[in-house]
């Protein structure tokens, strides 16, 4: 049992935090295990409502990949995914807009509003905030050659416009951002949710942005947790991709955090979601935990 000095020593340790972070902005990606785990999904919740009552503006960008497998599995169509992004034709798109922007966005703001937050859901189609371009990607052939392939509806992002994020901000709302972008032909893009978290903290010029997810951070070794890279600057990040020491769905992580940063986001954080209260973790305590990608300069 925790004694009540402890539990004092541990508010004490706040203190300094919360001065620190009054009125700022922190962009949280909320994906992964955090997110279809009941009691972690209430834990990240409750963290962001905490944040928001001692003064800081939590923005919540959610993913919710597993739960668009779920969907597309029940109605029997197949799904591919190329470097780690889901080809989206026409059918695809509309289940995953039901899923990410109907779904899931609203799941979170429910729960945001029934432990005491307000919350405001959005899509990049809201006030067309999130404006979309068709991303382009390439795959090695077998003769060793750049091949373009067509990915349907997945979108890059050509620009965000962060007026209604501010103004939902102004007016006491948590927003809960769904990663779906409006092309300039009107229709919806599926936009990988790492991406959007990174873009739209970038458009705030946010002083956070924390990415949760099913590692520890990044690790030098995948298997084991010891060797955890609590701190890691971009100039360091080329080298361990090129070792496969950073790889797969890690590697999106990355380019988002150096992204941010690039546009001015202070700090970028890899954490553990299925910790309960990382977030709380990371920003309220001296130790913090995961992975920090800072500028090369700090
Ligand atoms: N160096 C590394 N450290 C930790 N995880 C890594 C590393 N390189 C690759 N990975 C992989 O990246 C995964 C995290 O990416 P992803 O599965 O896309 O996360 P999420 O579903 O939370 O968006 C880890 O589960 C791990 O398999
Ligand atoms: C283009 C693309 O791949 N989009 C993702 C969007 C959701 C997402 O990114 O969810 P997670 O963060 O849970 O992986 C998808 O369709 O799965």
């Amino acid at each position: 049992m925790i004694s009540p000095l402890e539990k004092t020593n541990i508010l004490i340790e706040a203190l300094p935090y919360i001065k620190k972070f009054y009125g700022r902005t922190v962009v949280i990606k909320y994906g992964g295990n955090a997110m279809v785990n009941d009691e972690l999904r209430q834990a990240v919740i409750v963290d962001a409502v905490l944040m928001k009552f001692v003064g800081m503006n939590p923005v919540i960008v959610h993913g919710g990949g597993p739960e668009i497998n779920r969907m597309l599995k029940r109605v029997g169509k197949e799904t591919d995914f190329v470097n780690g992004l889901r080809v989206t034709d026409k059918e695809t798109m509309e289940i995953v807009e039901m899923v990410l922007a109907g779904k899931i966005n609203k799941e979170i703001v429910s729960l945001i509003n029934q432990n005491g937050g307000k919350a405001v859901g959005l899509s990049g189609k809201d006030a067309s905030f999130i404006q979309a371009k068709q991303k382009l990607a390439f795959i090695e052939n077998e003769h060793g050659q750049r091949q373009e392939v067509d990915l349907g509806h997945v979108g890059a992002v050509a620009a965000i416009n962060p007026e209604i994020i501010n103004t939902v901000i102004e007016k006491g709302y948590i927003p809960v951002v769904a990663p779906i972008g409006l092309g300039e032909d009107g229709e919806s893009y599926n936009i990988n949710a790492d991406t959007v978290a990174g873009e739209v903290a970038g458009a705030l010029a946010a002083d956070k942005l924390v990415l949760l997810t099913d590692v520890e951070g990044i690790m030098r070794d995948s298997s084991s947790a010891d060797t955890l890279i609590s701190s890691l600057a971009v100039s360091q990040i080329p080298a361990l991709i090129k070792q496969g020491i950073i790889g797969g769905g890690m590697i999106p992580k990355v380019e988002c955090c150096i992204s941010a940063l690039a546009k001015g986001v202070g700090r970028t954080h890899i954490i553990d979601g299925r910790l309960r209260h990382s977030l709380l973790l990371e920003i309220f305590t001296d130790e913090g935990i995961g992975t920090m990608v800072v500028r090369d300069e700090e």
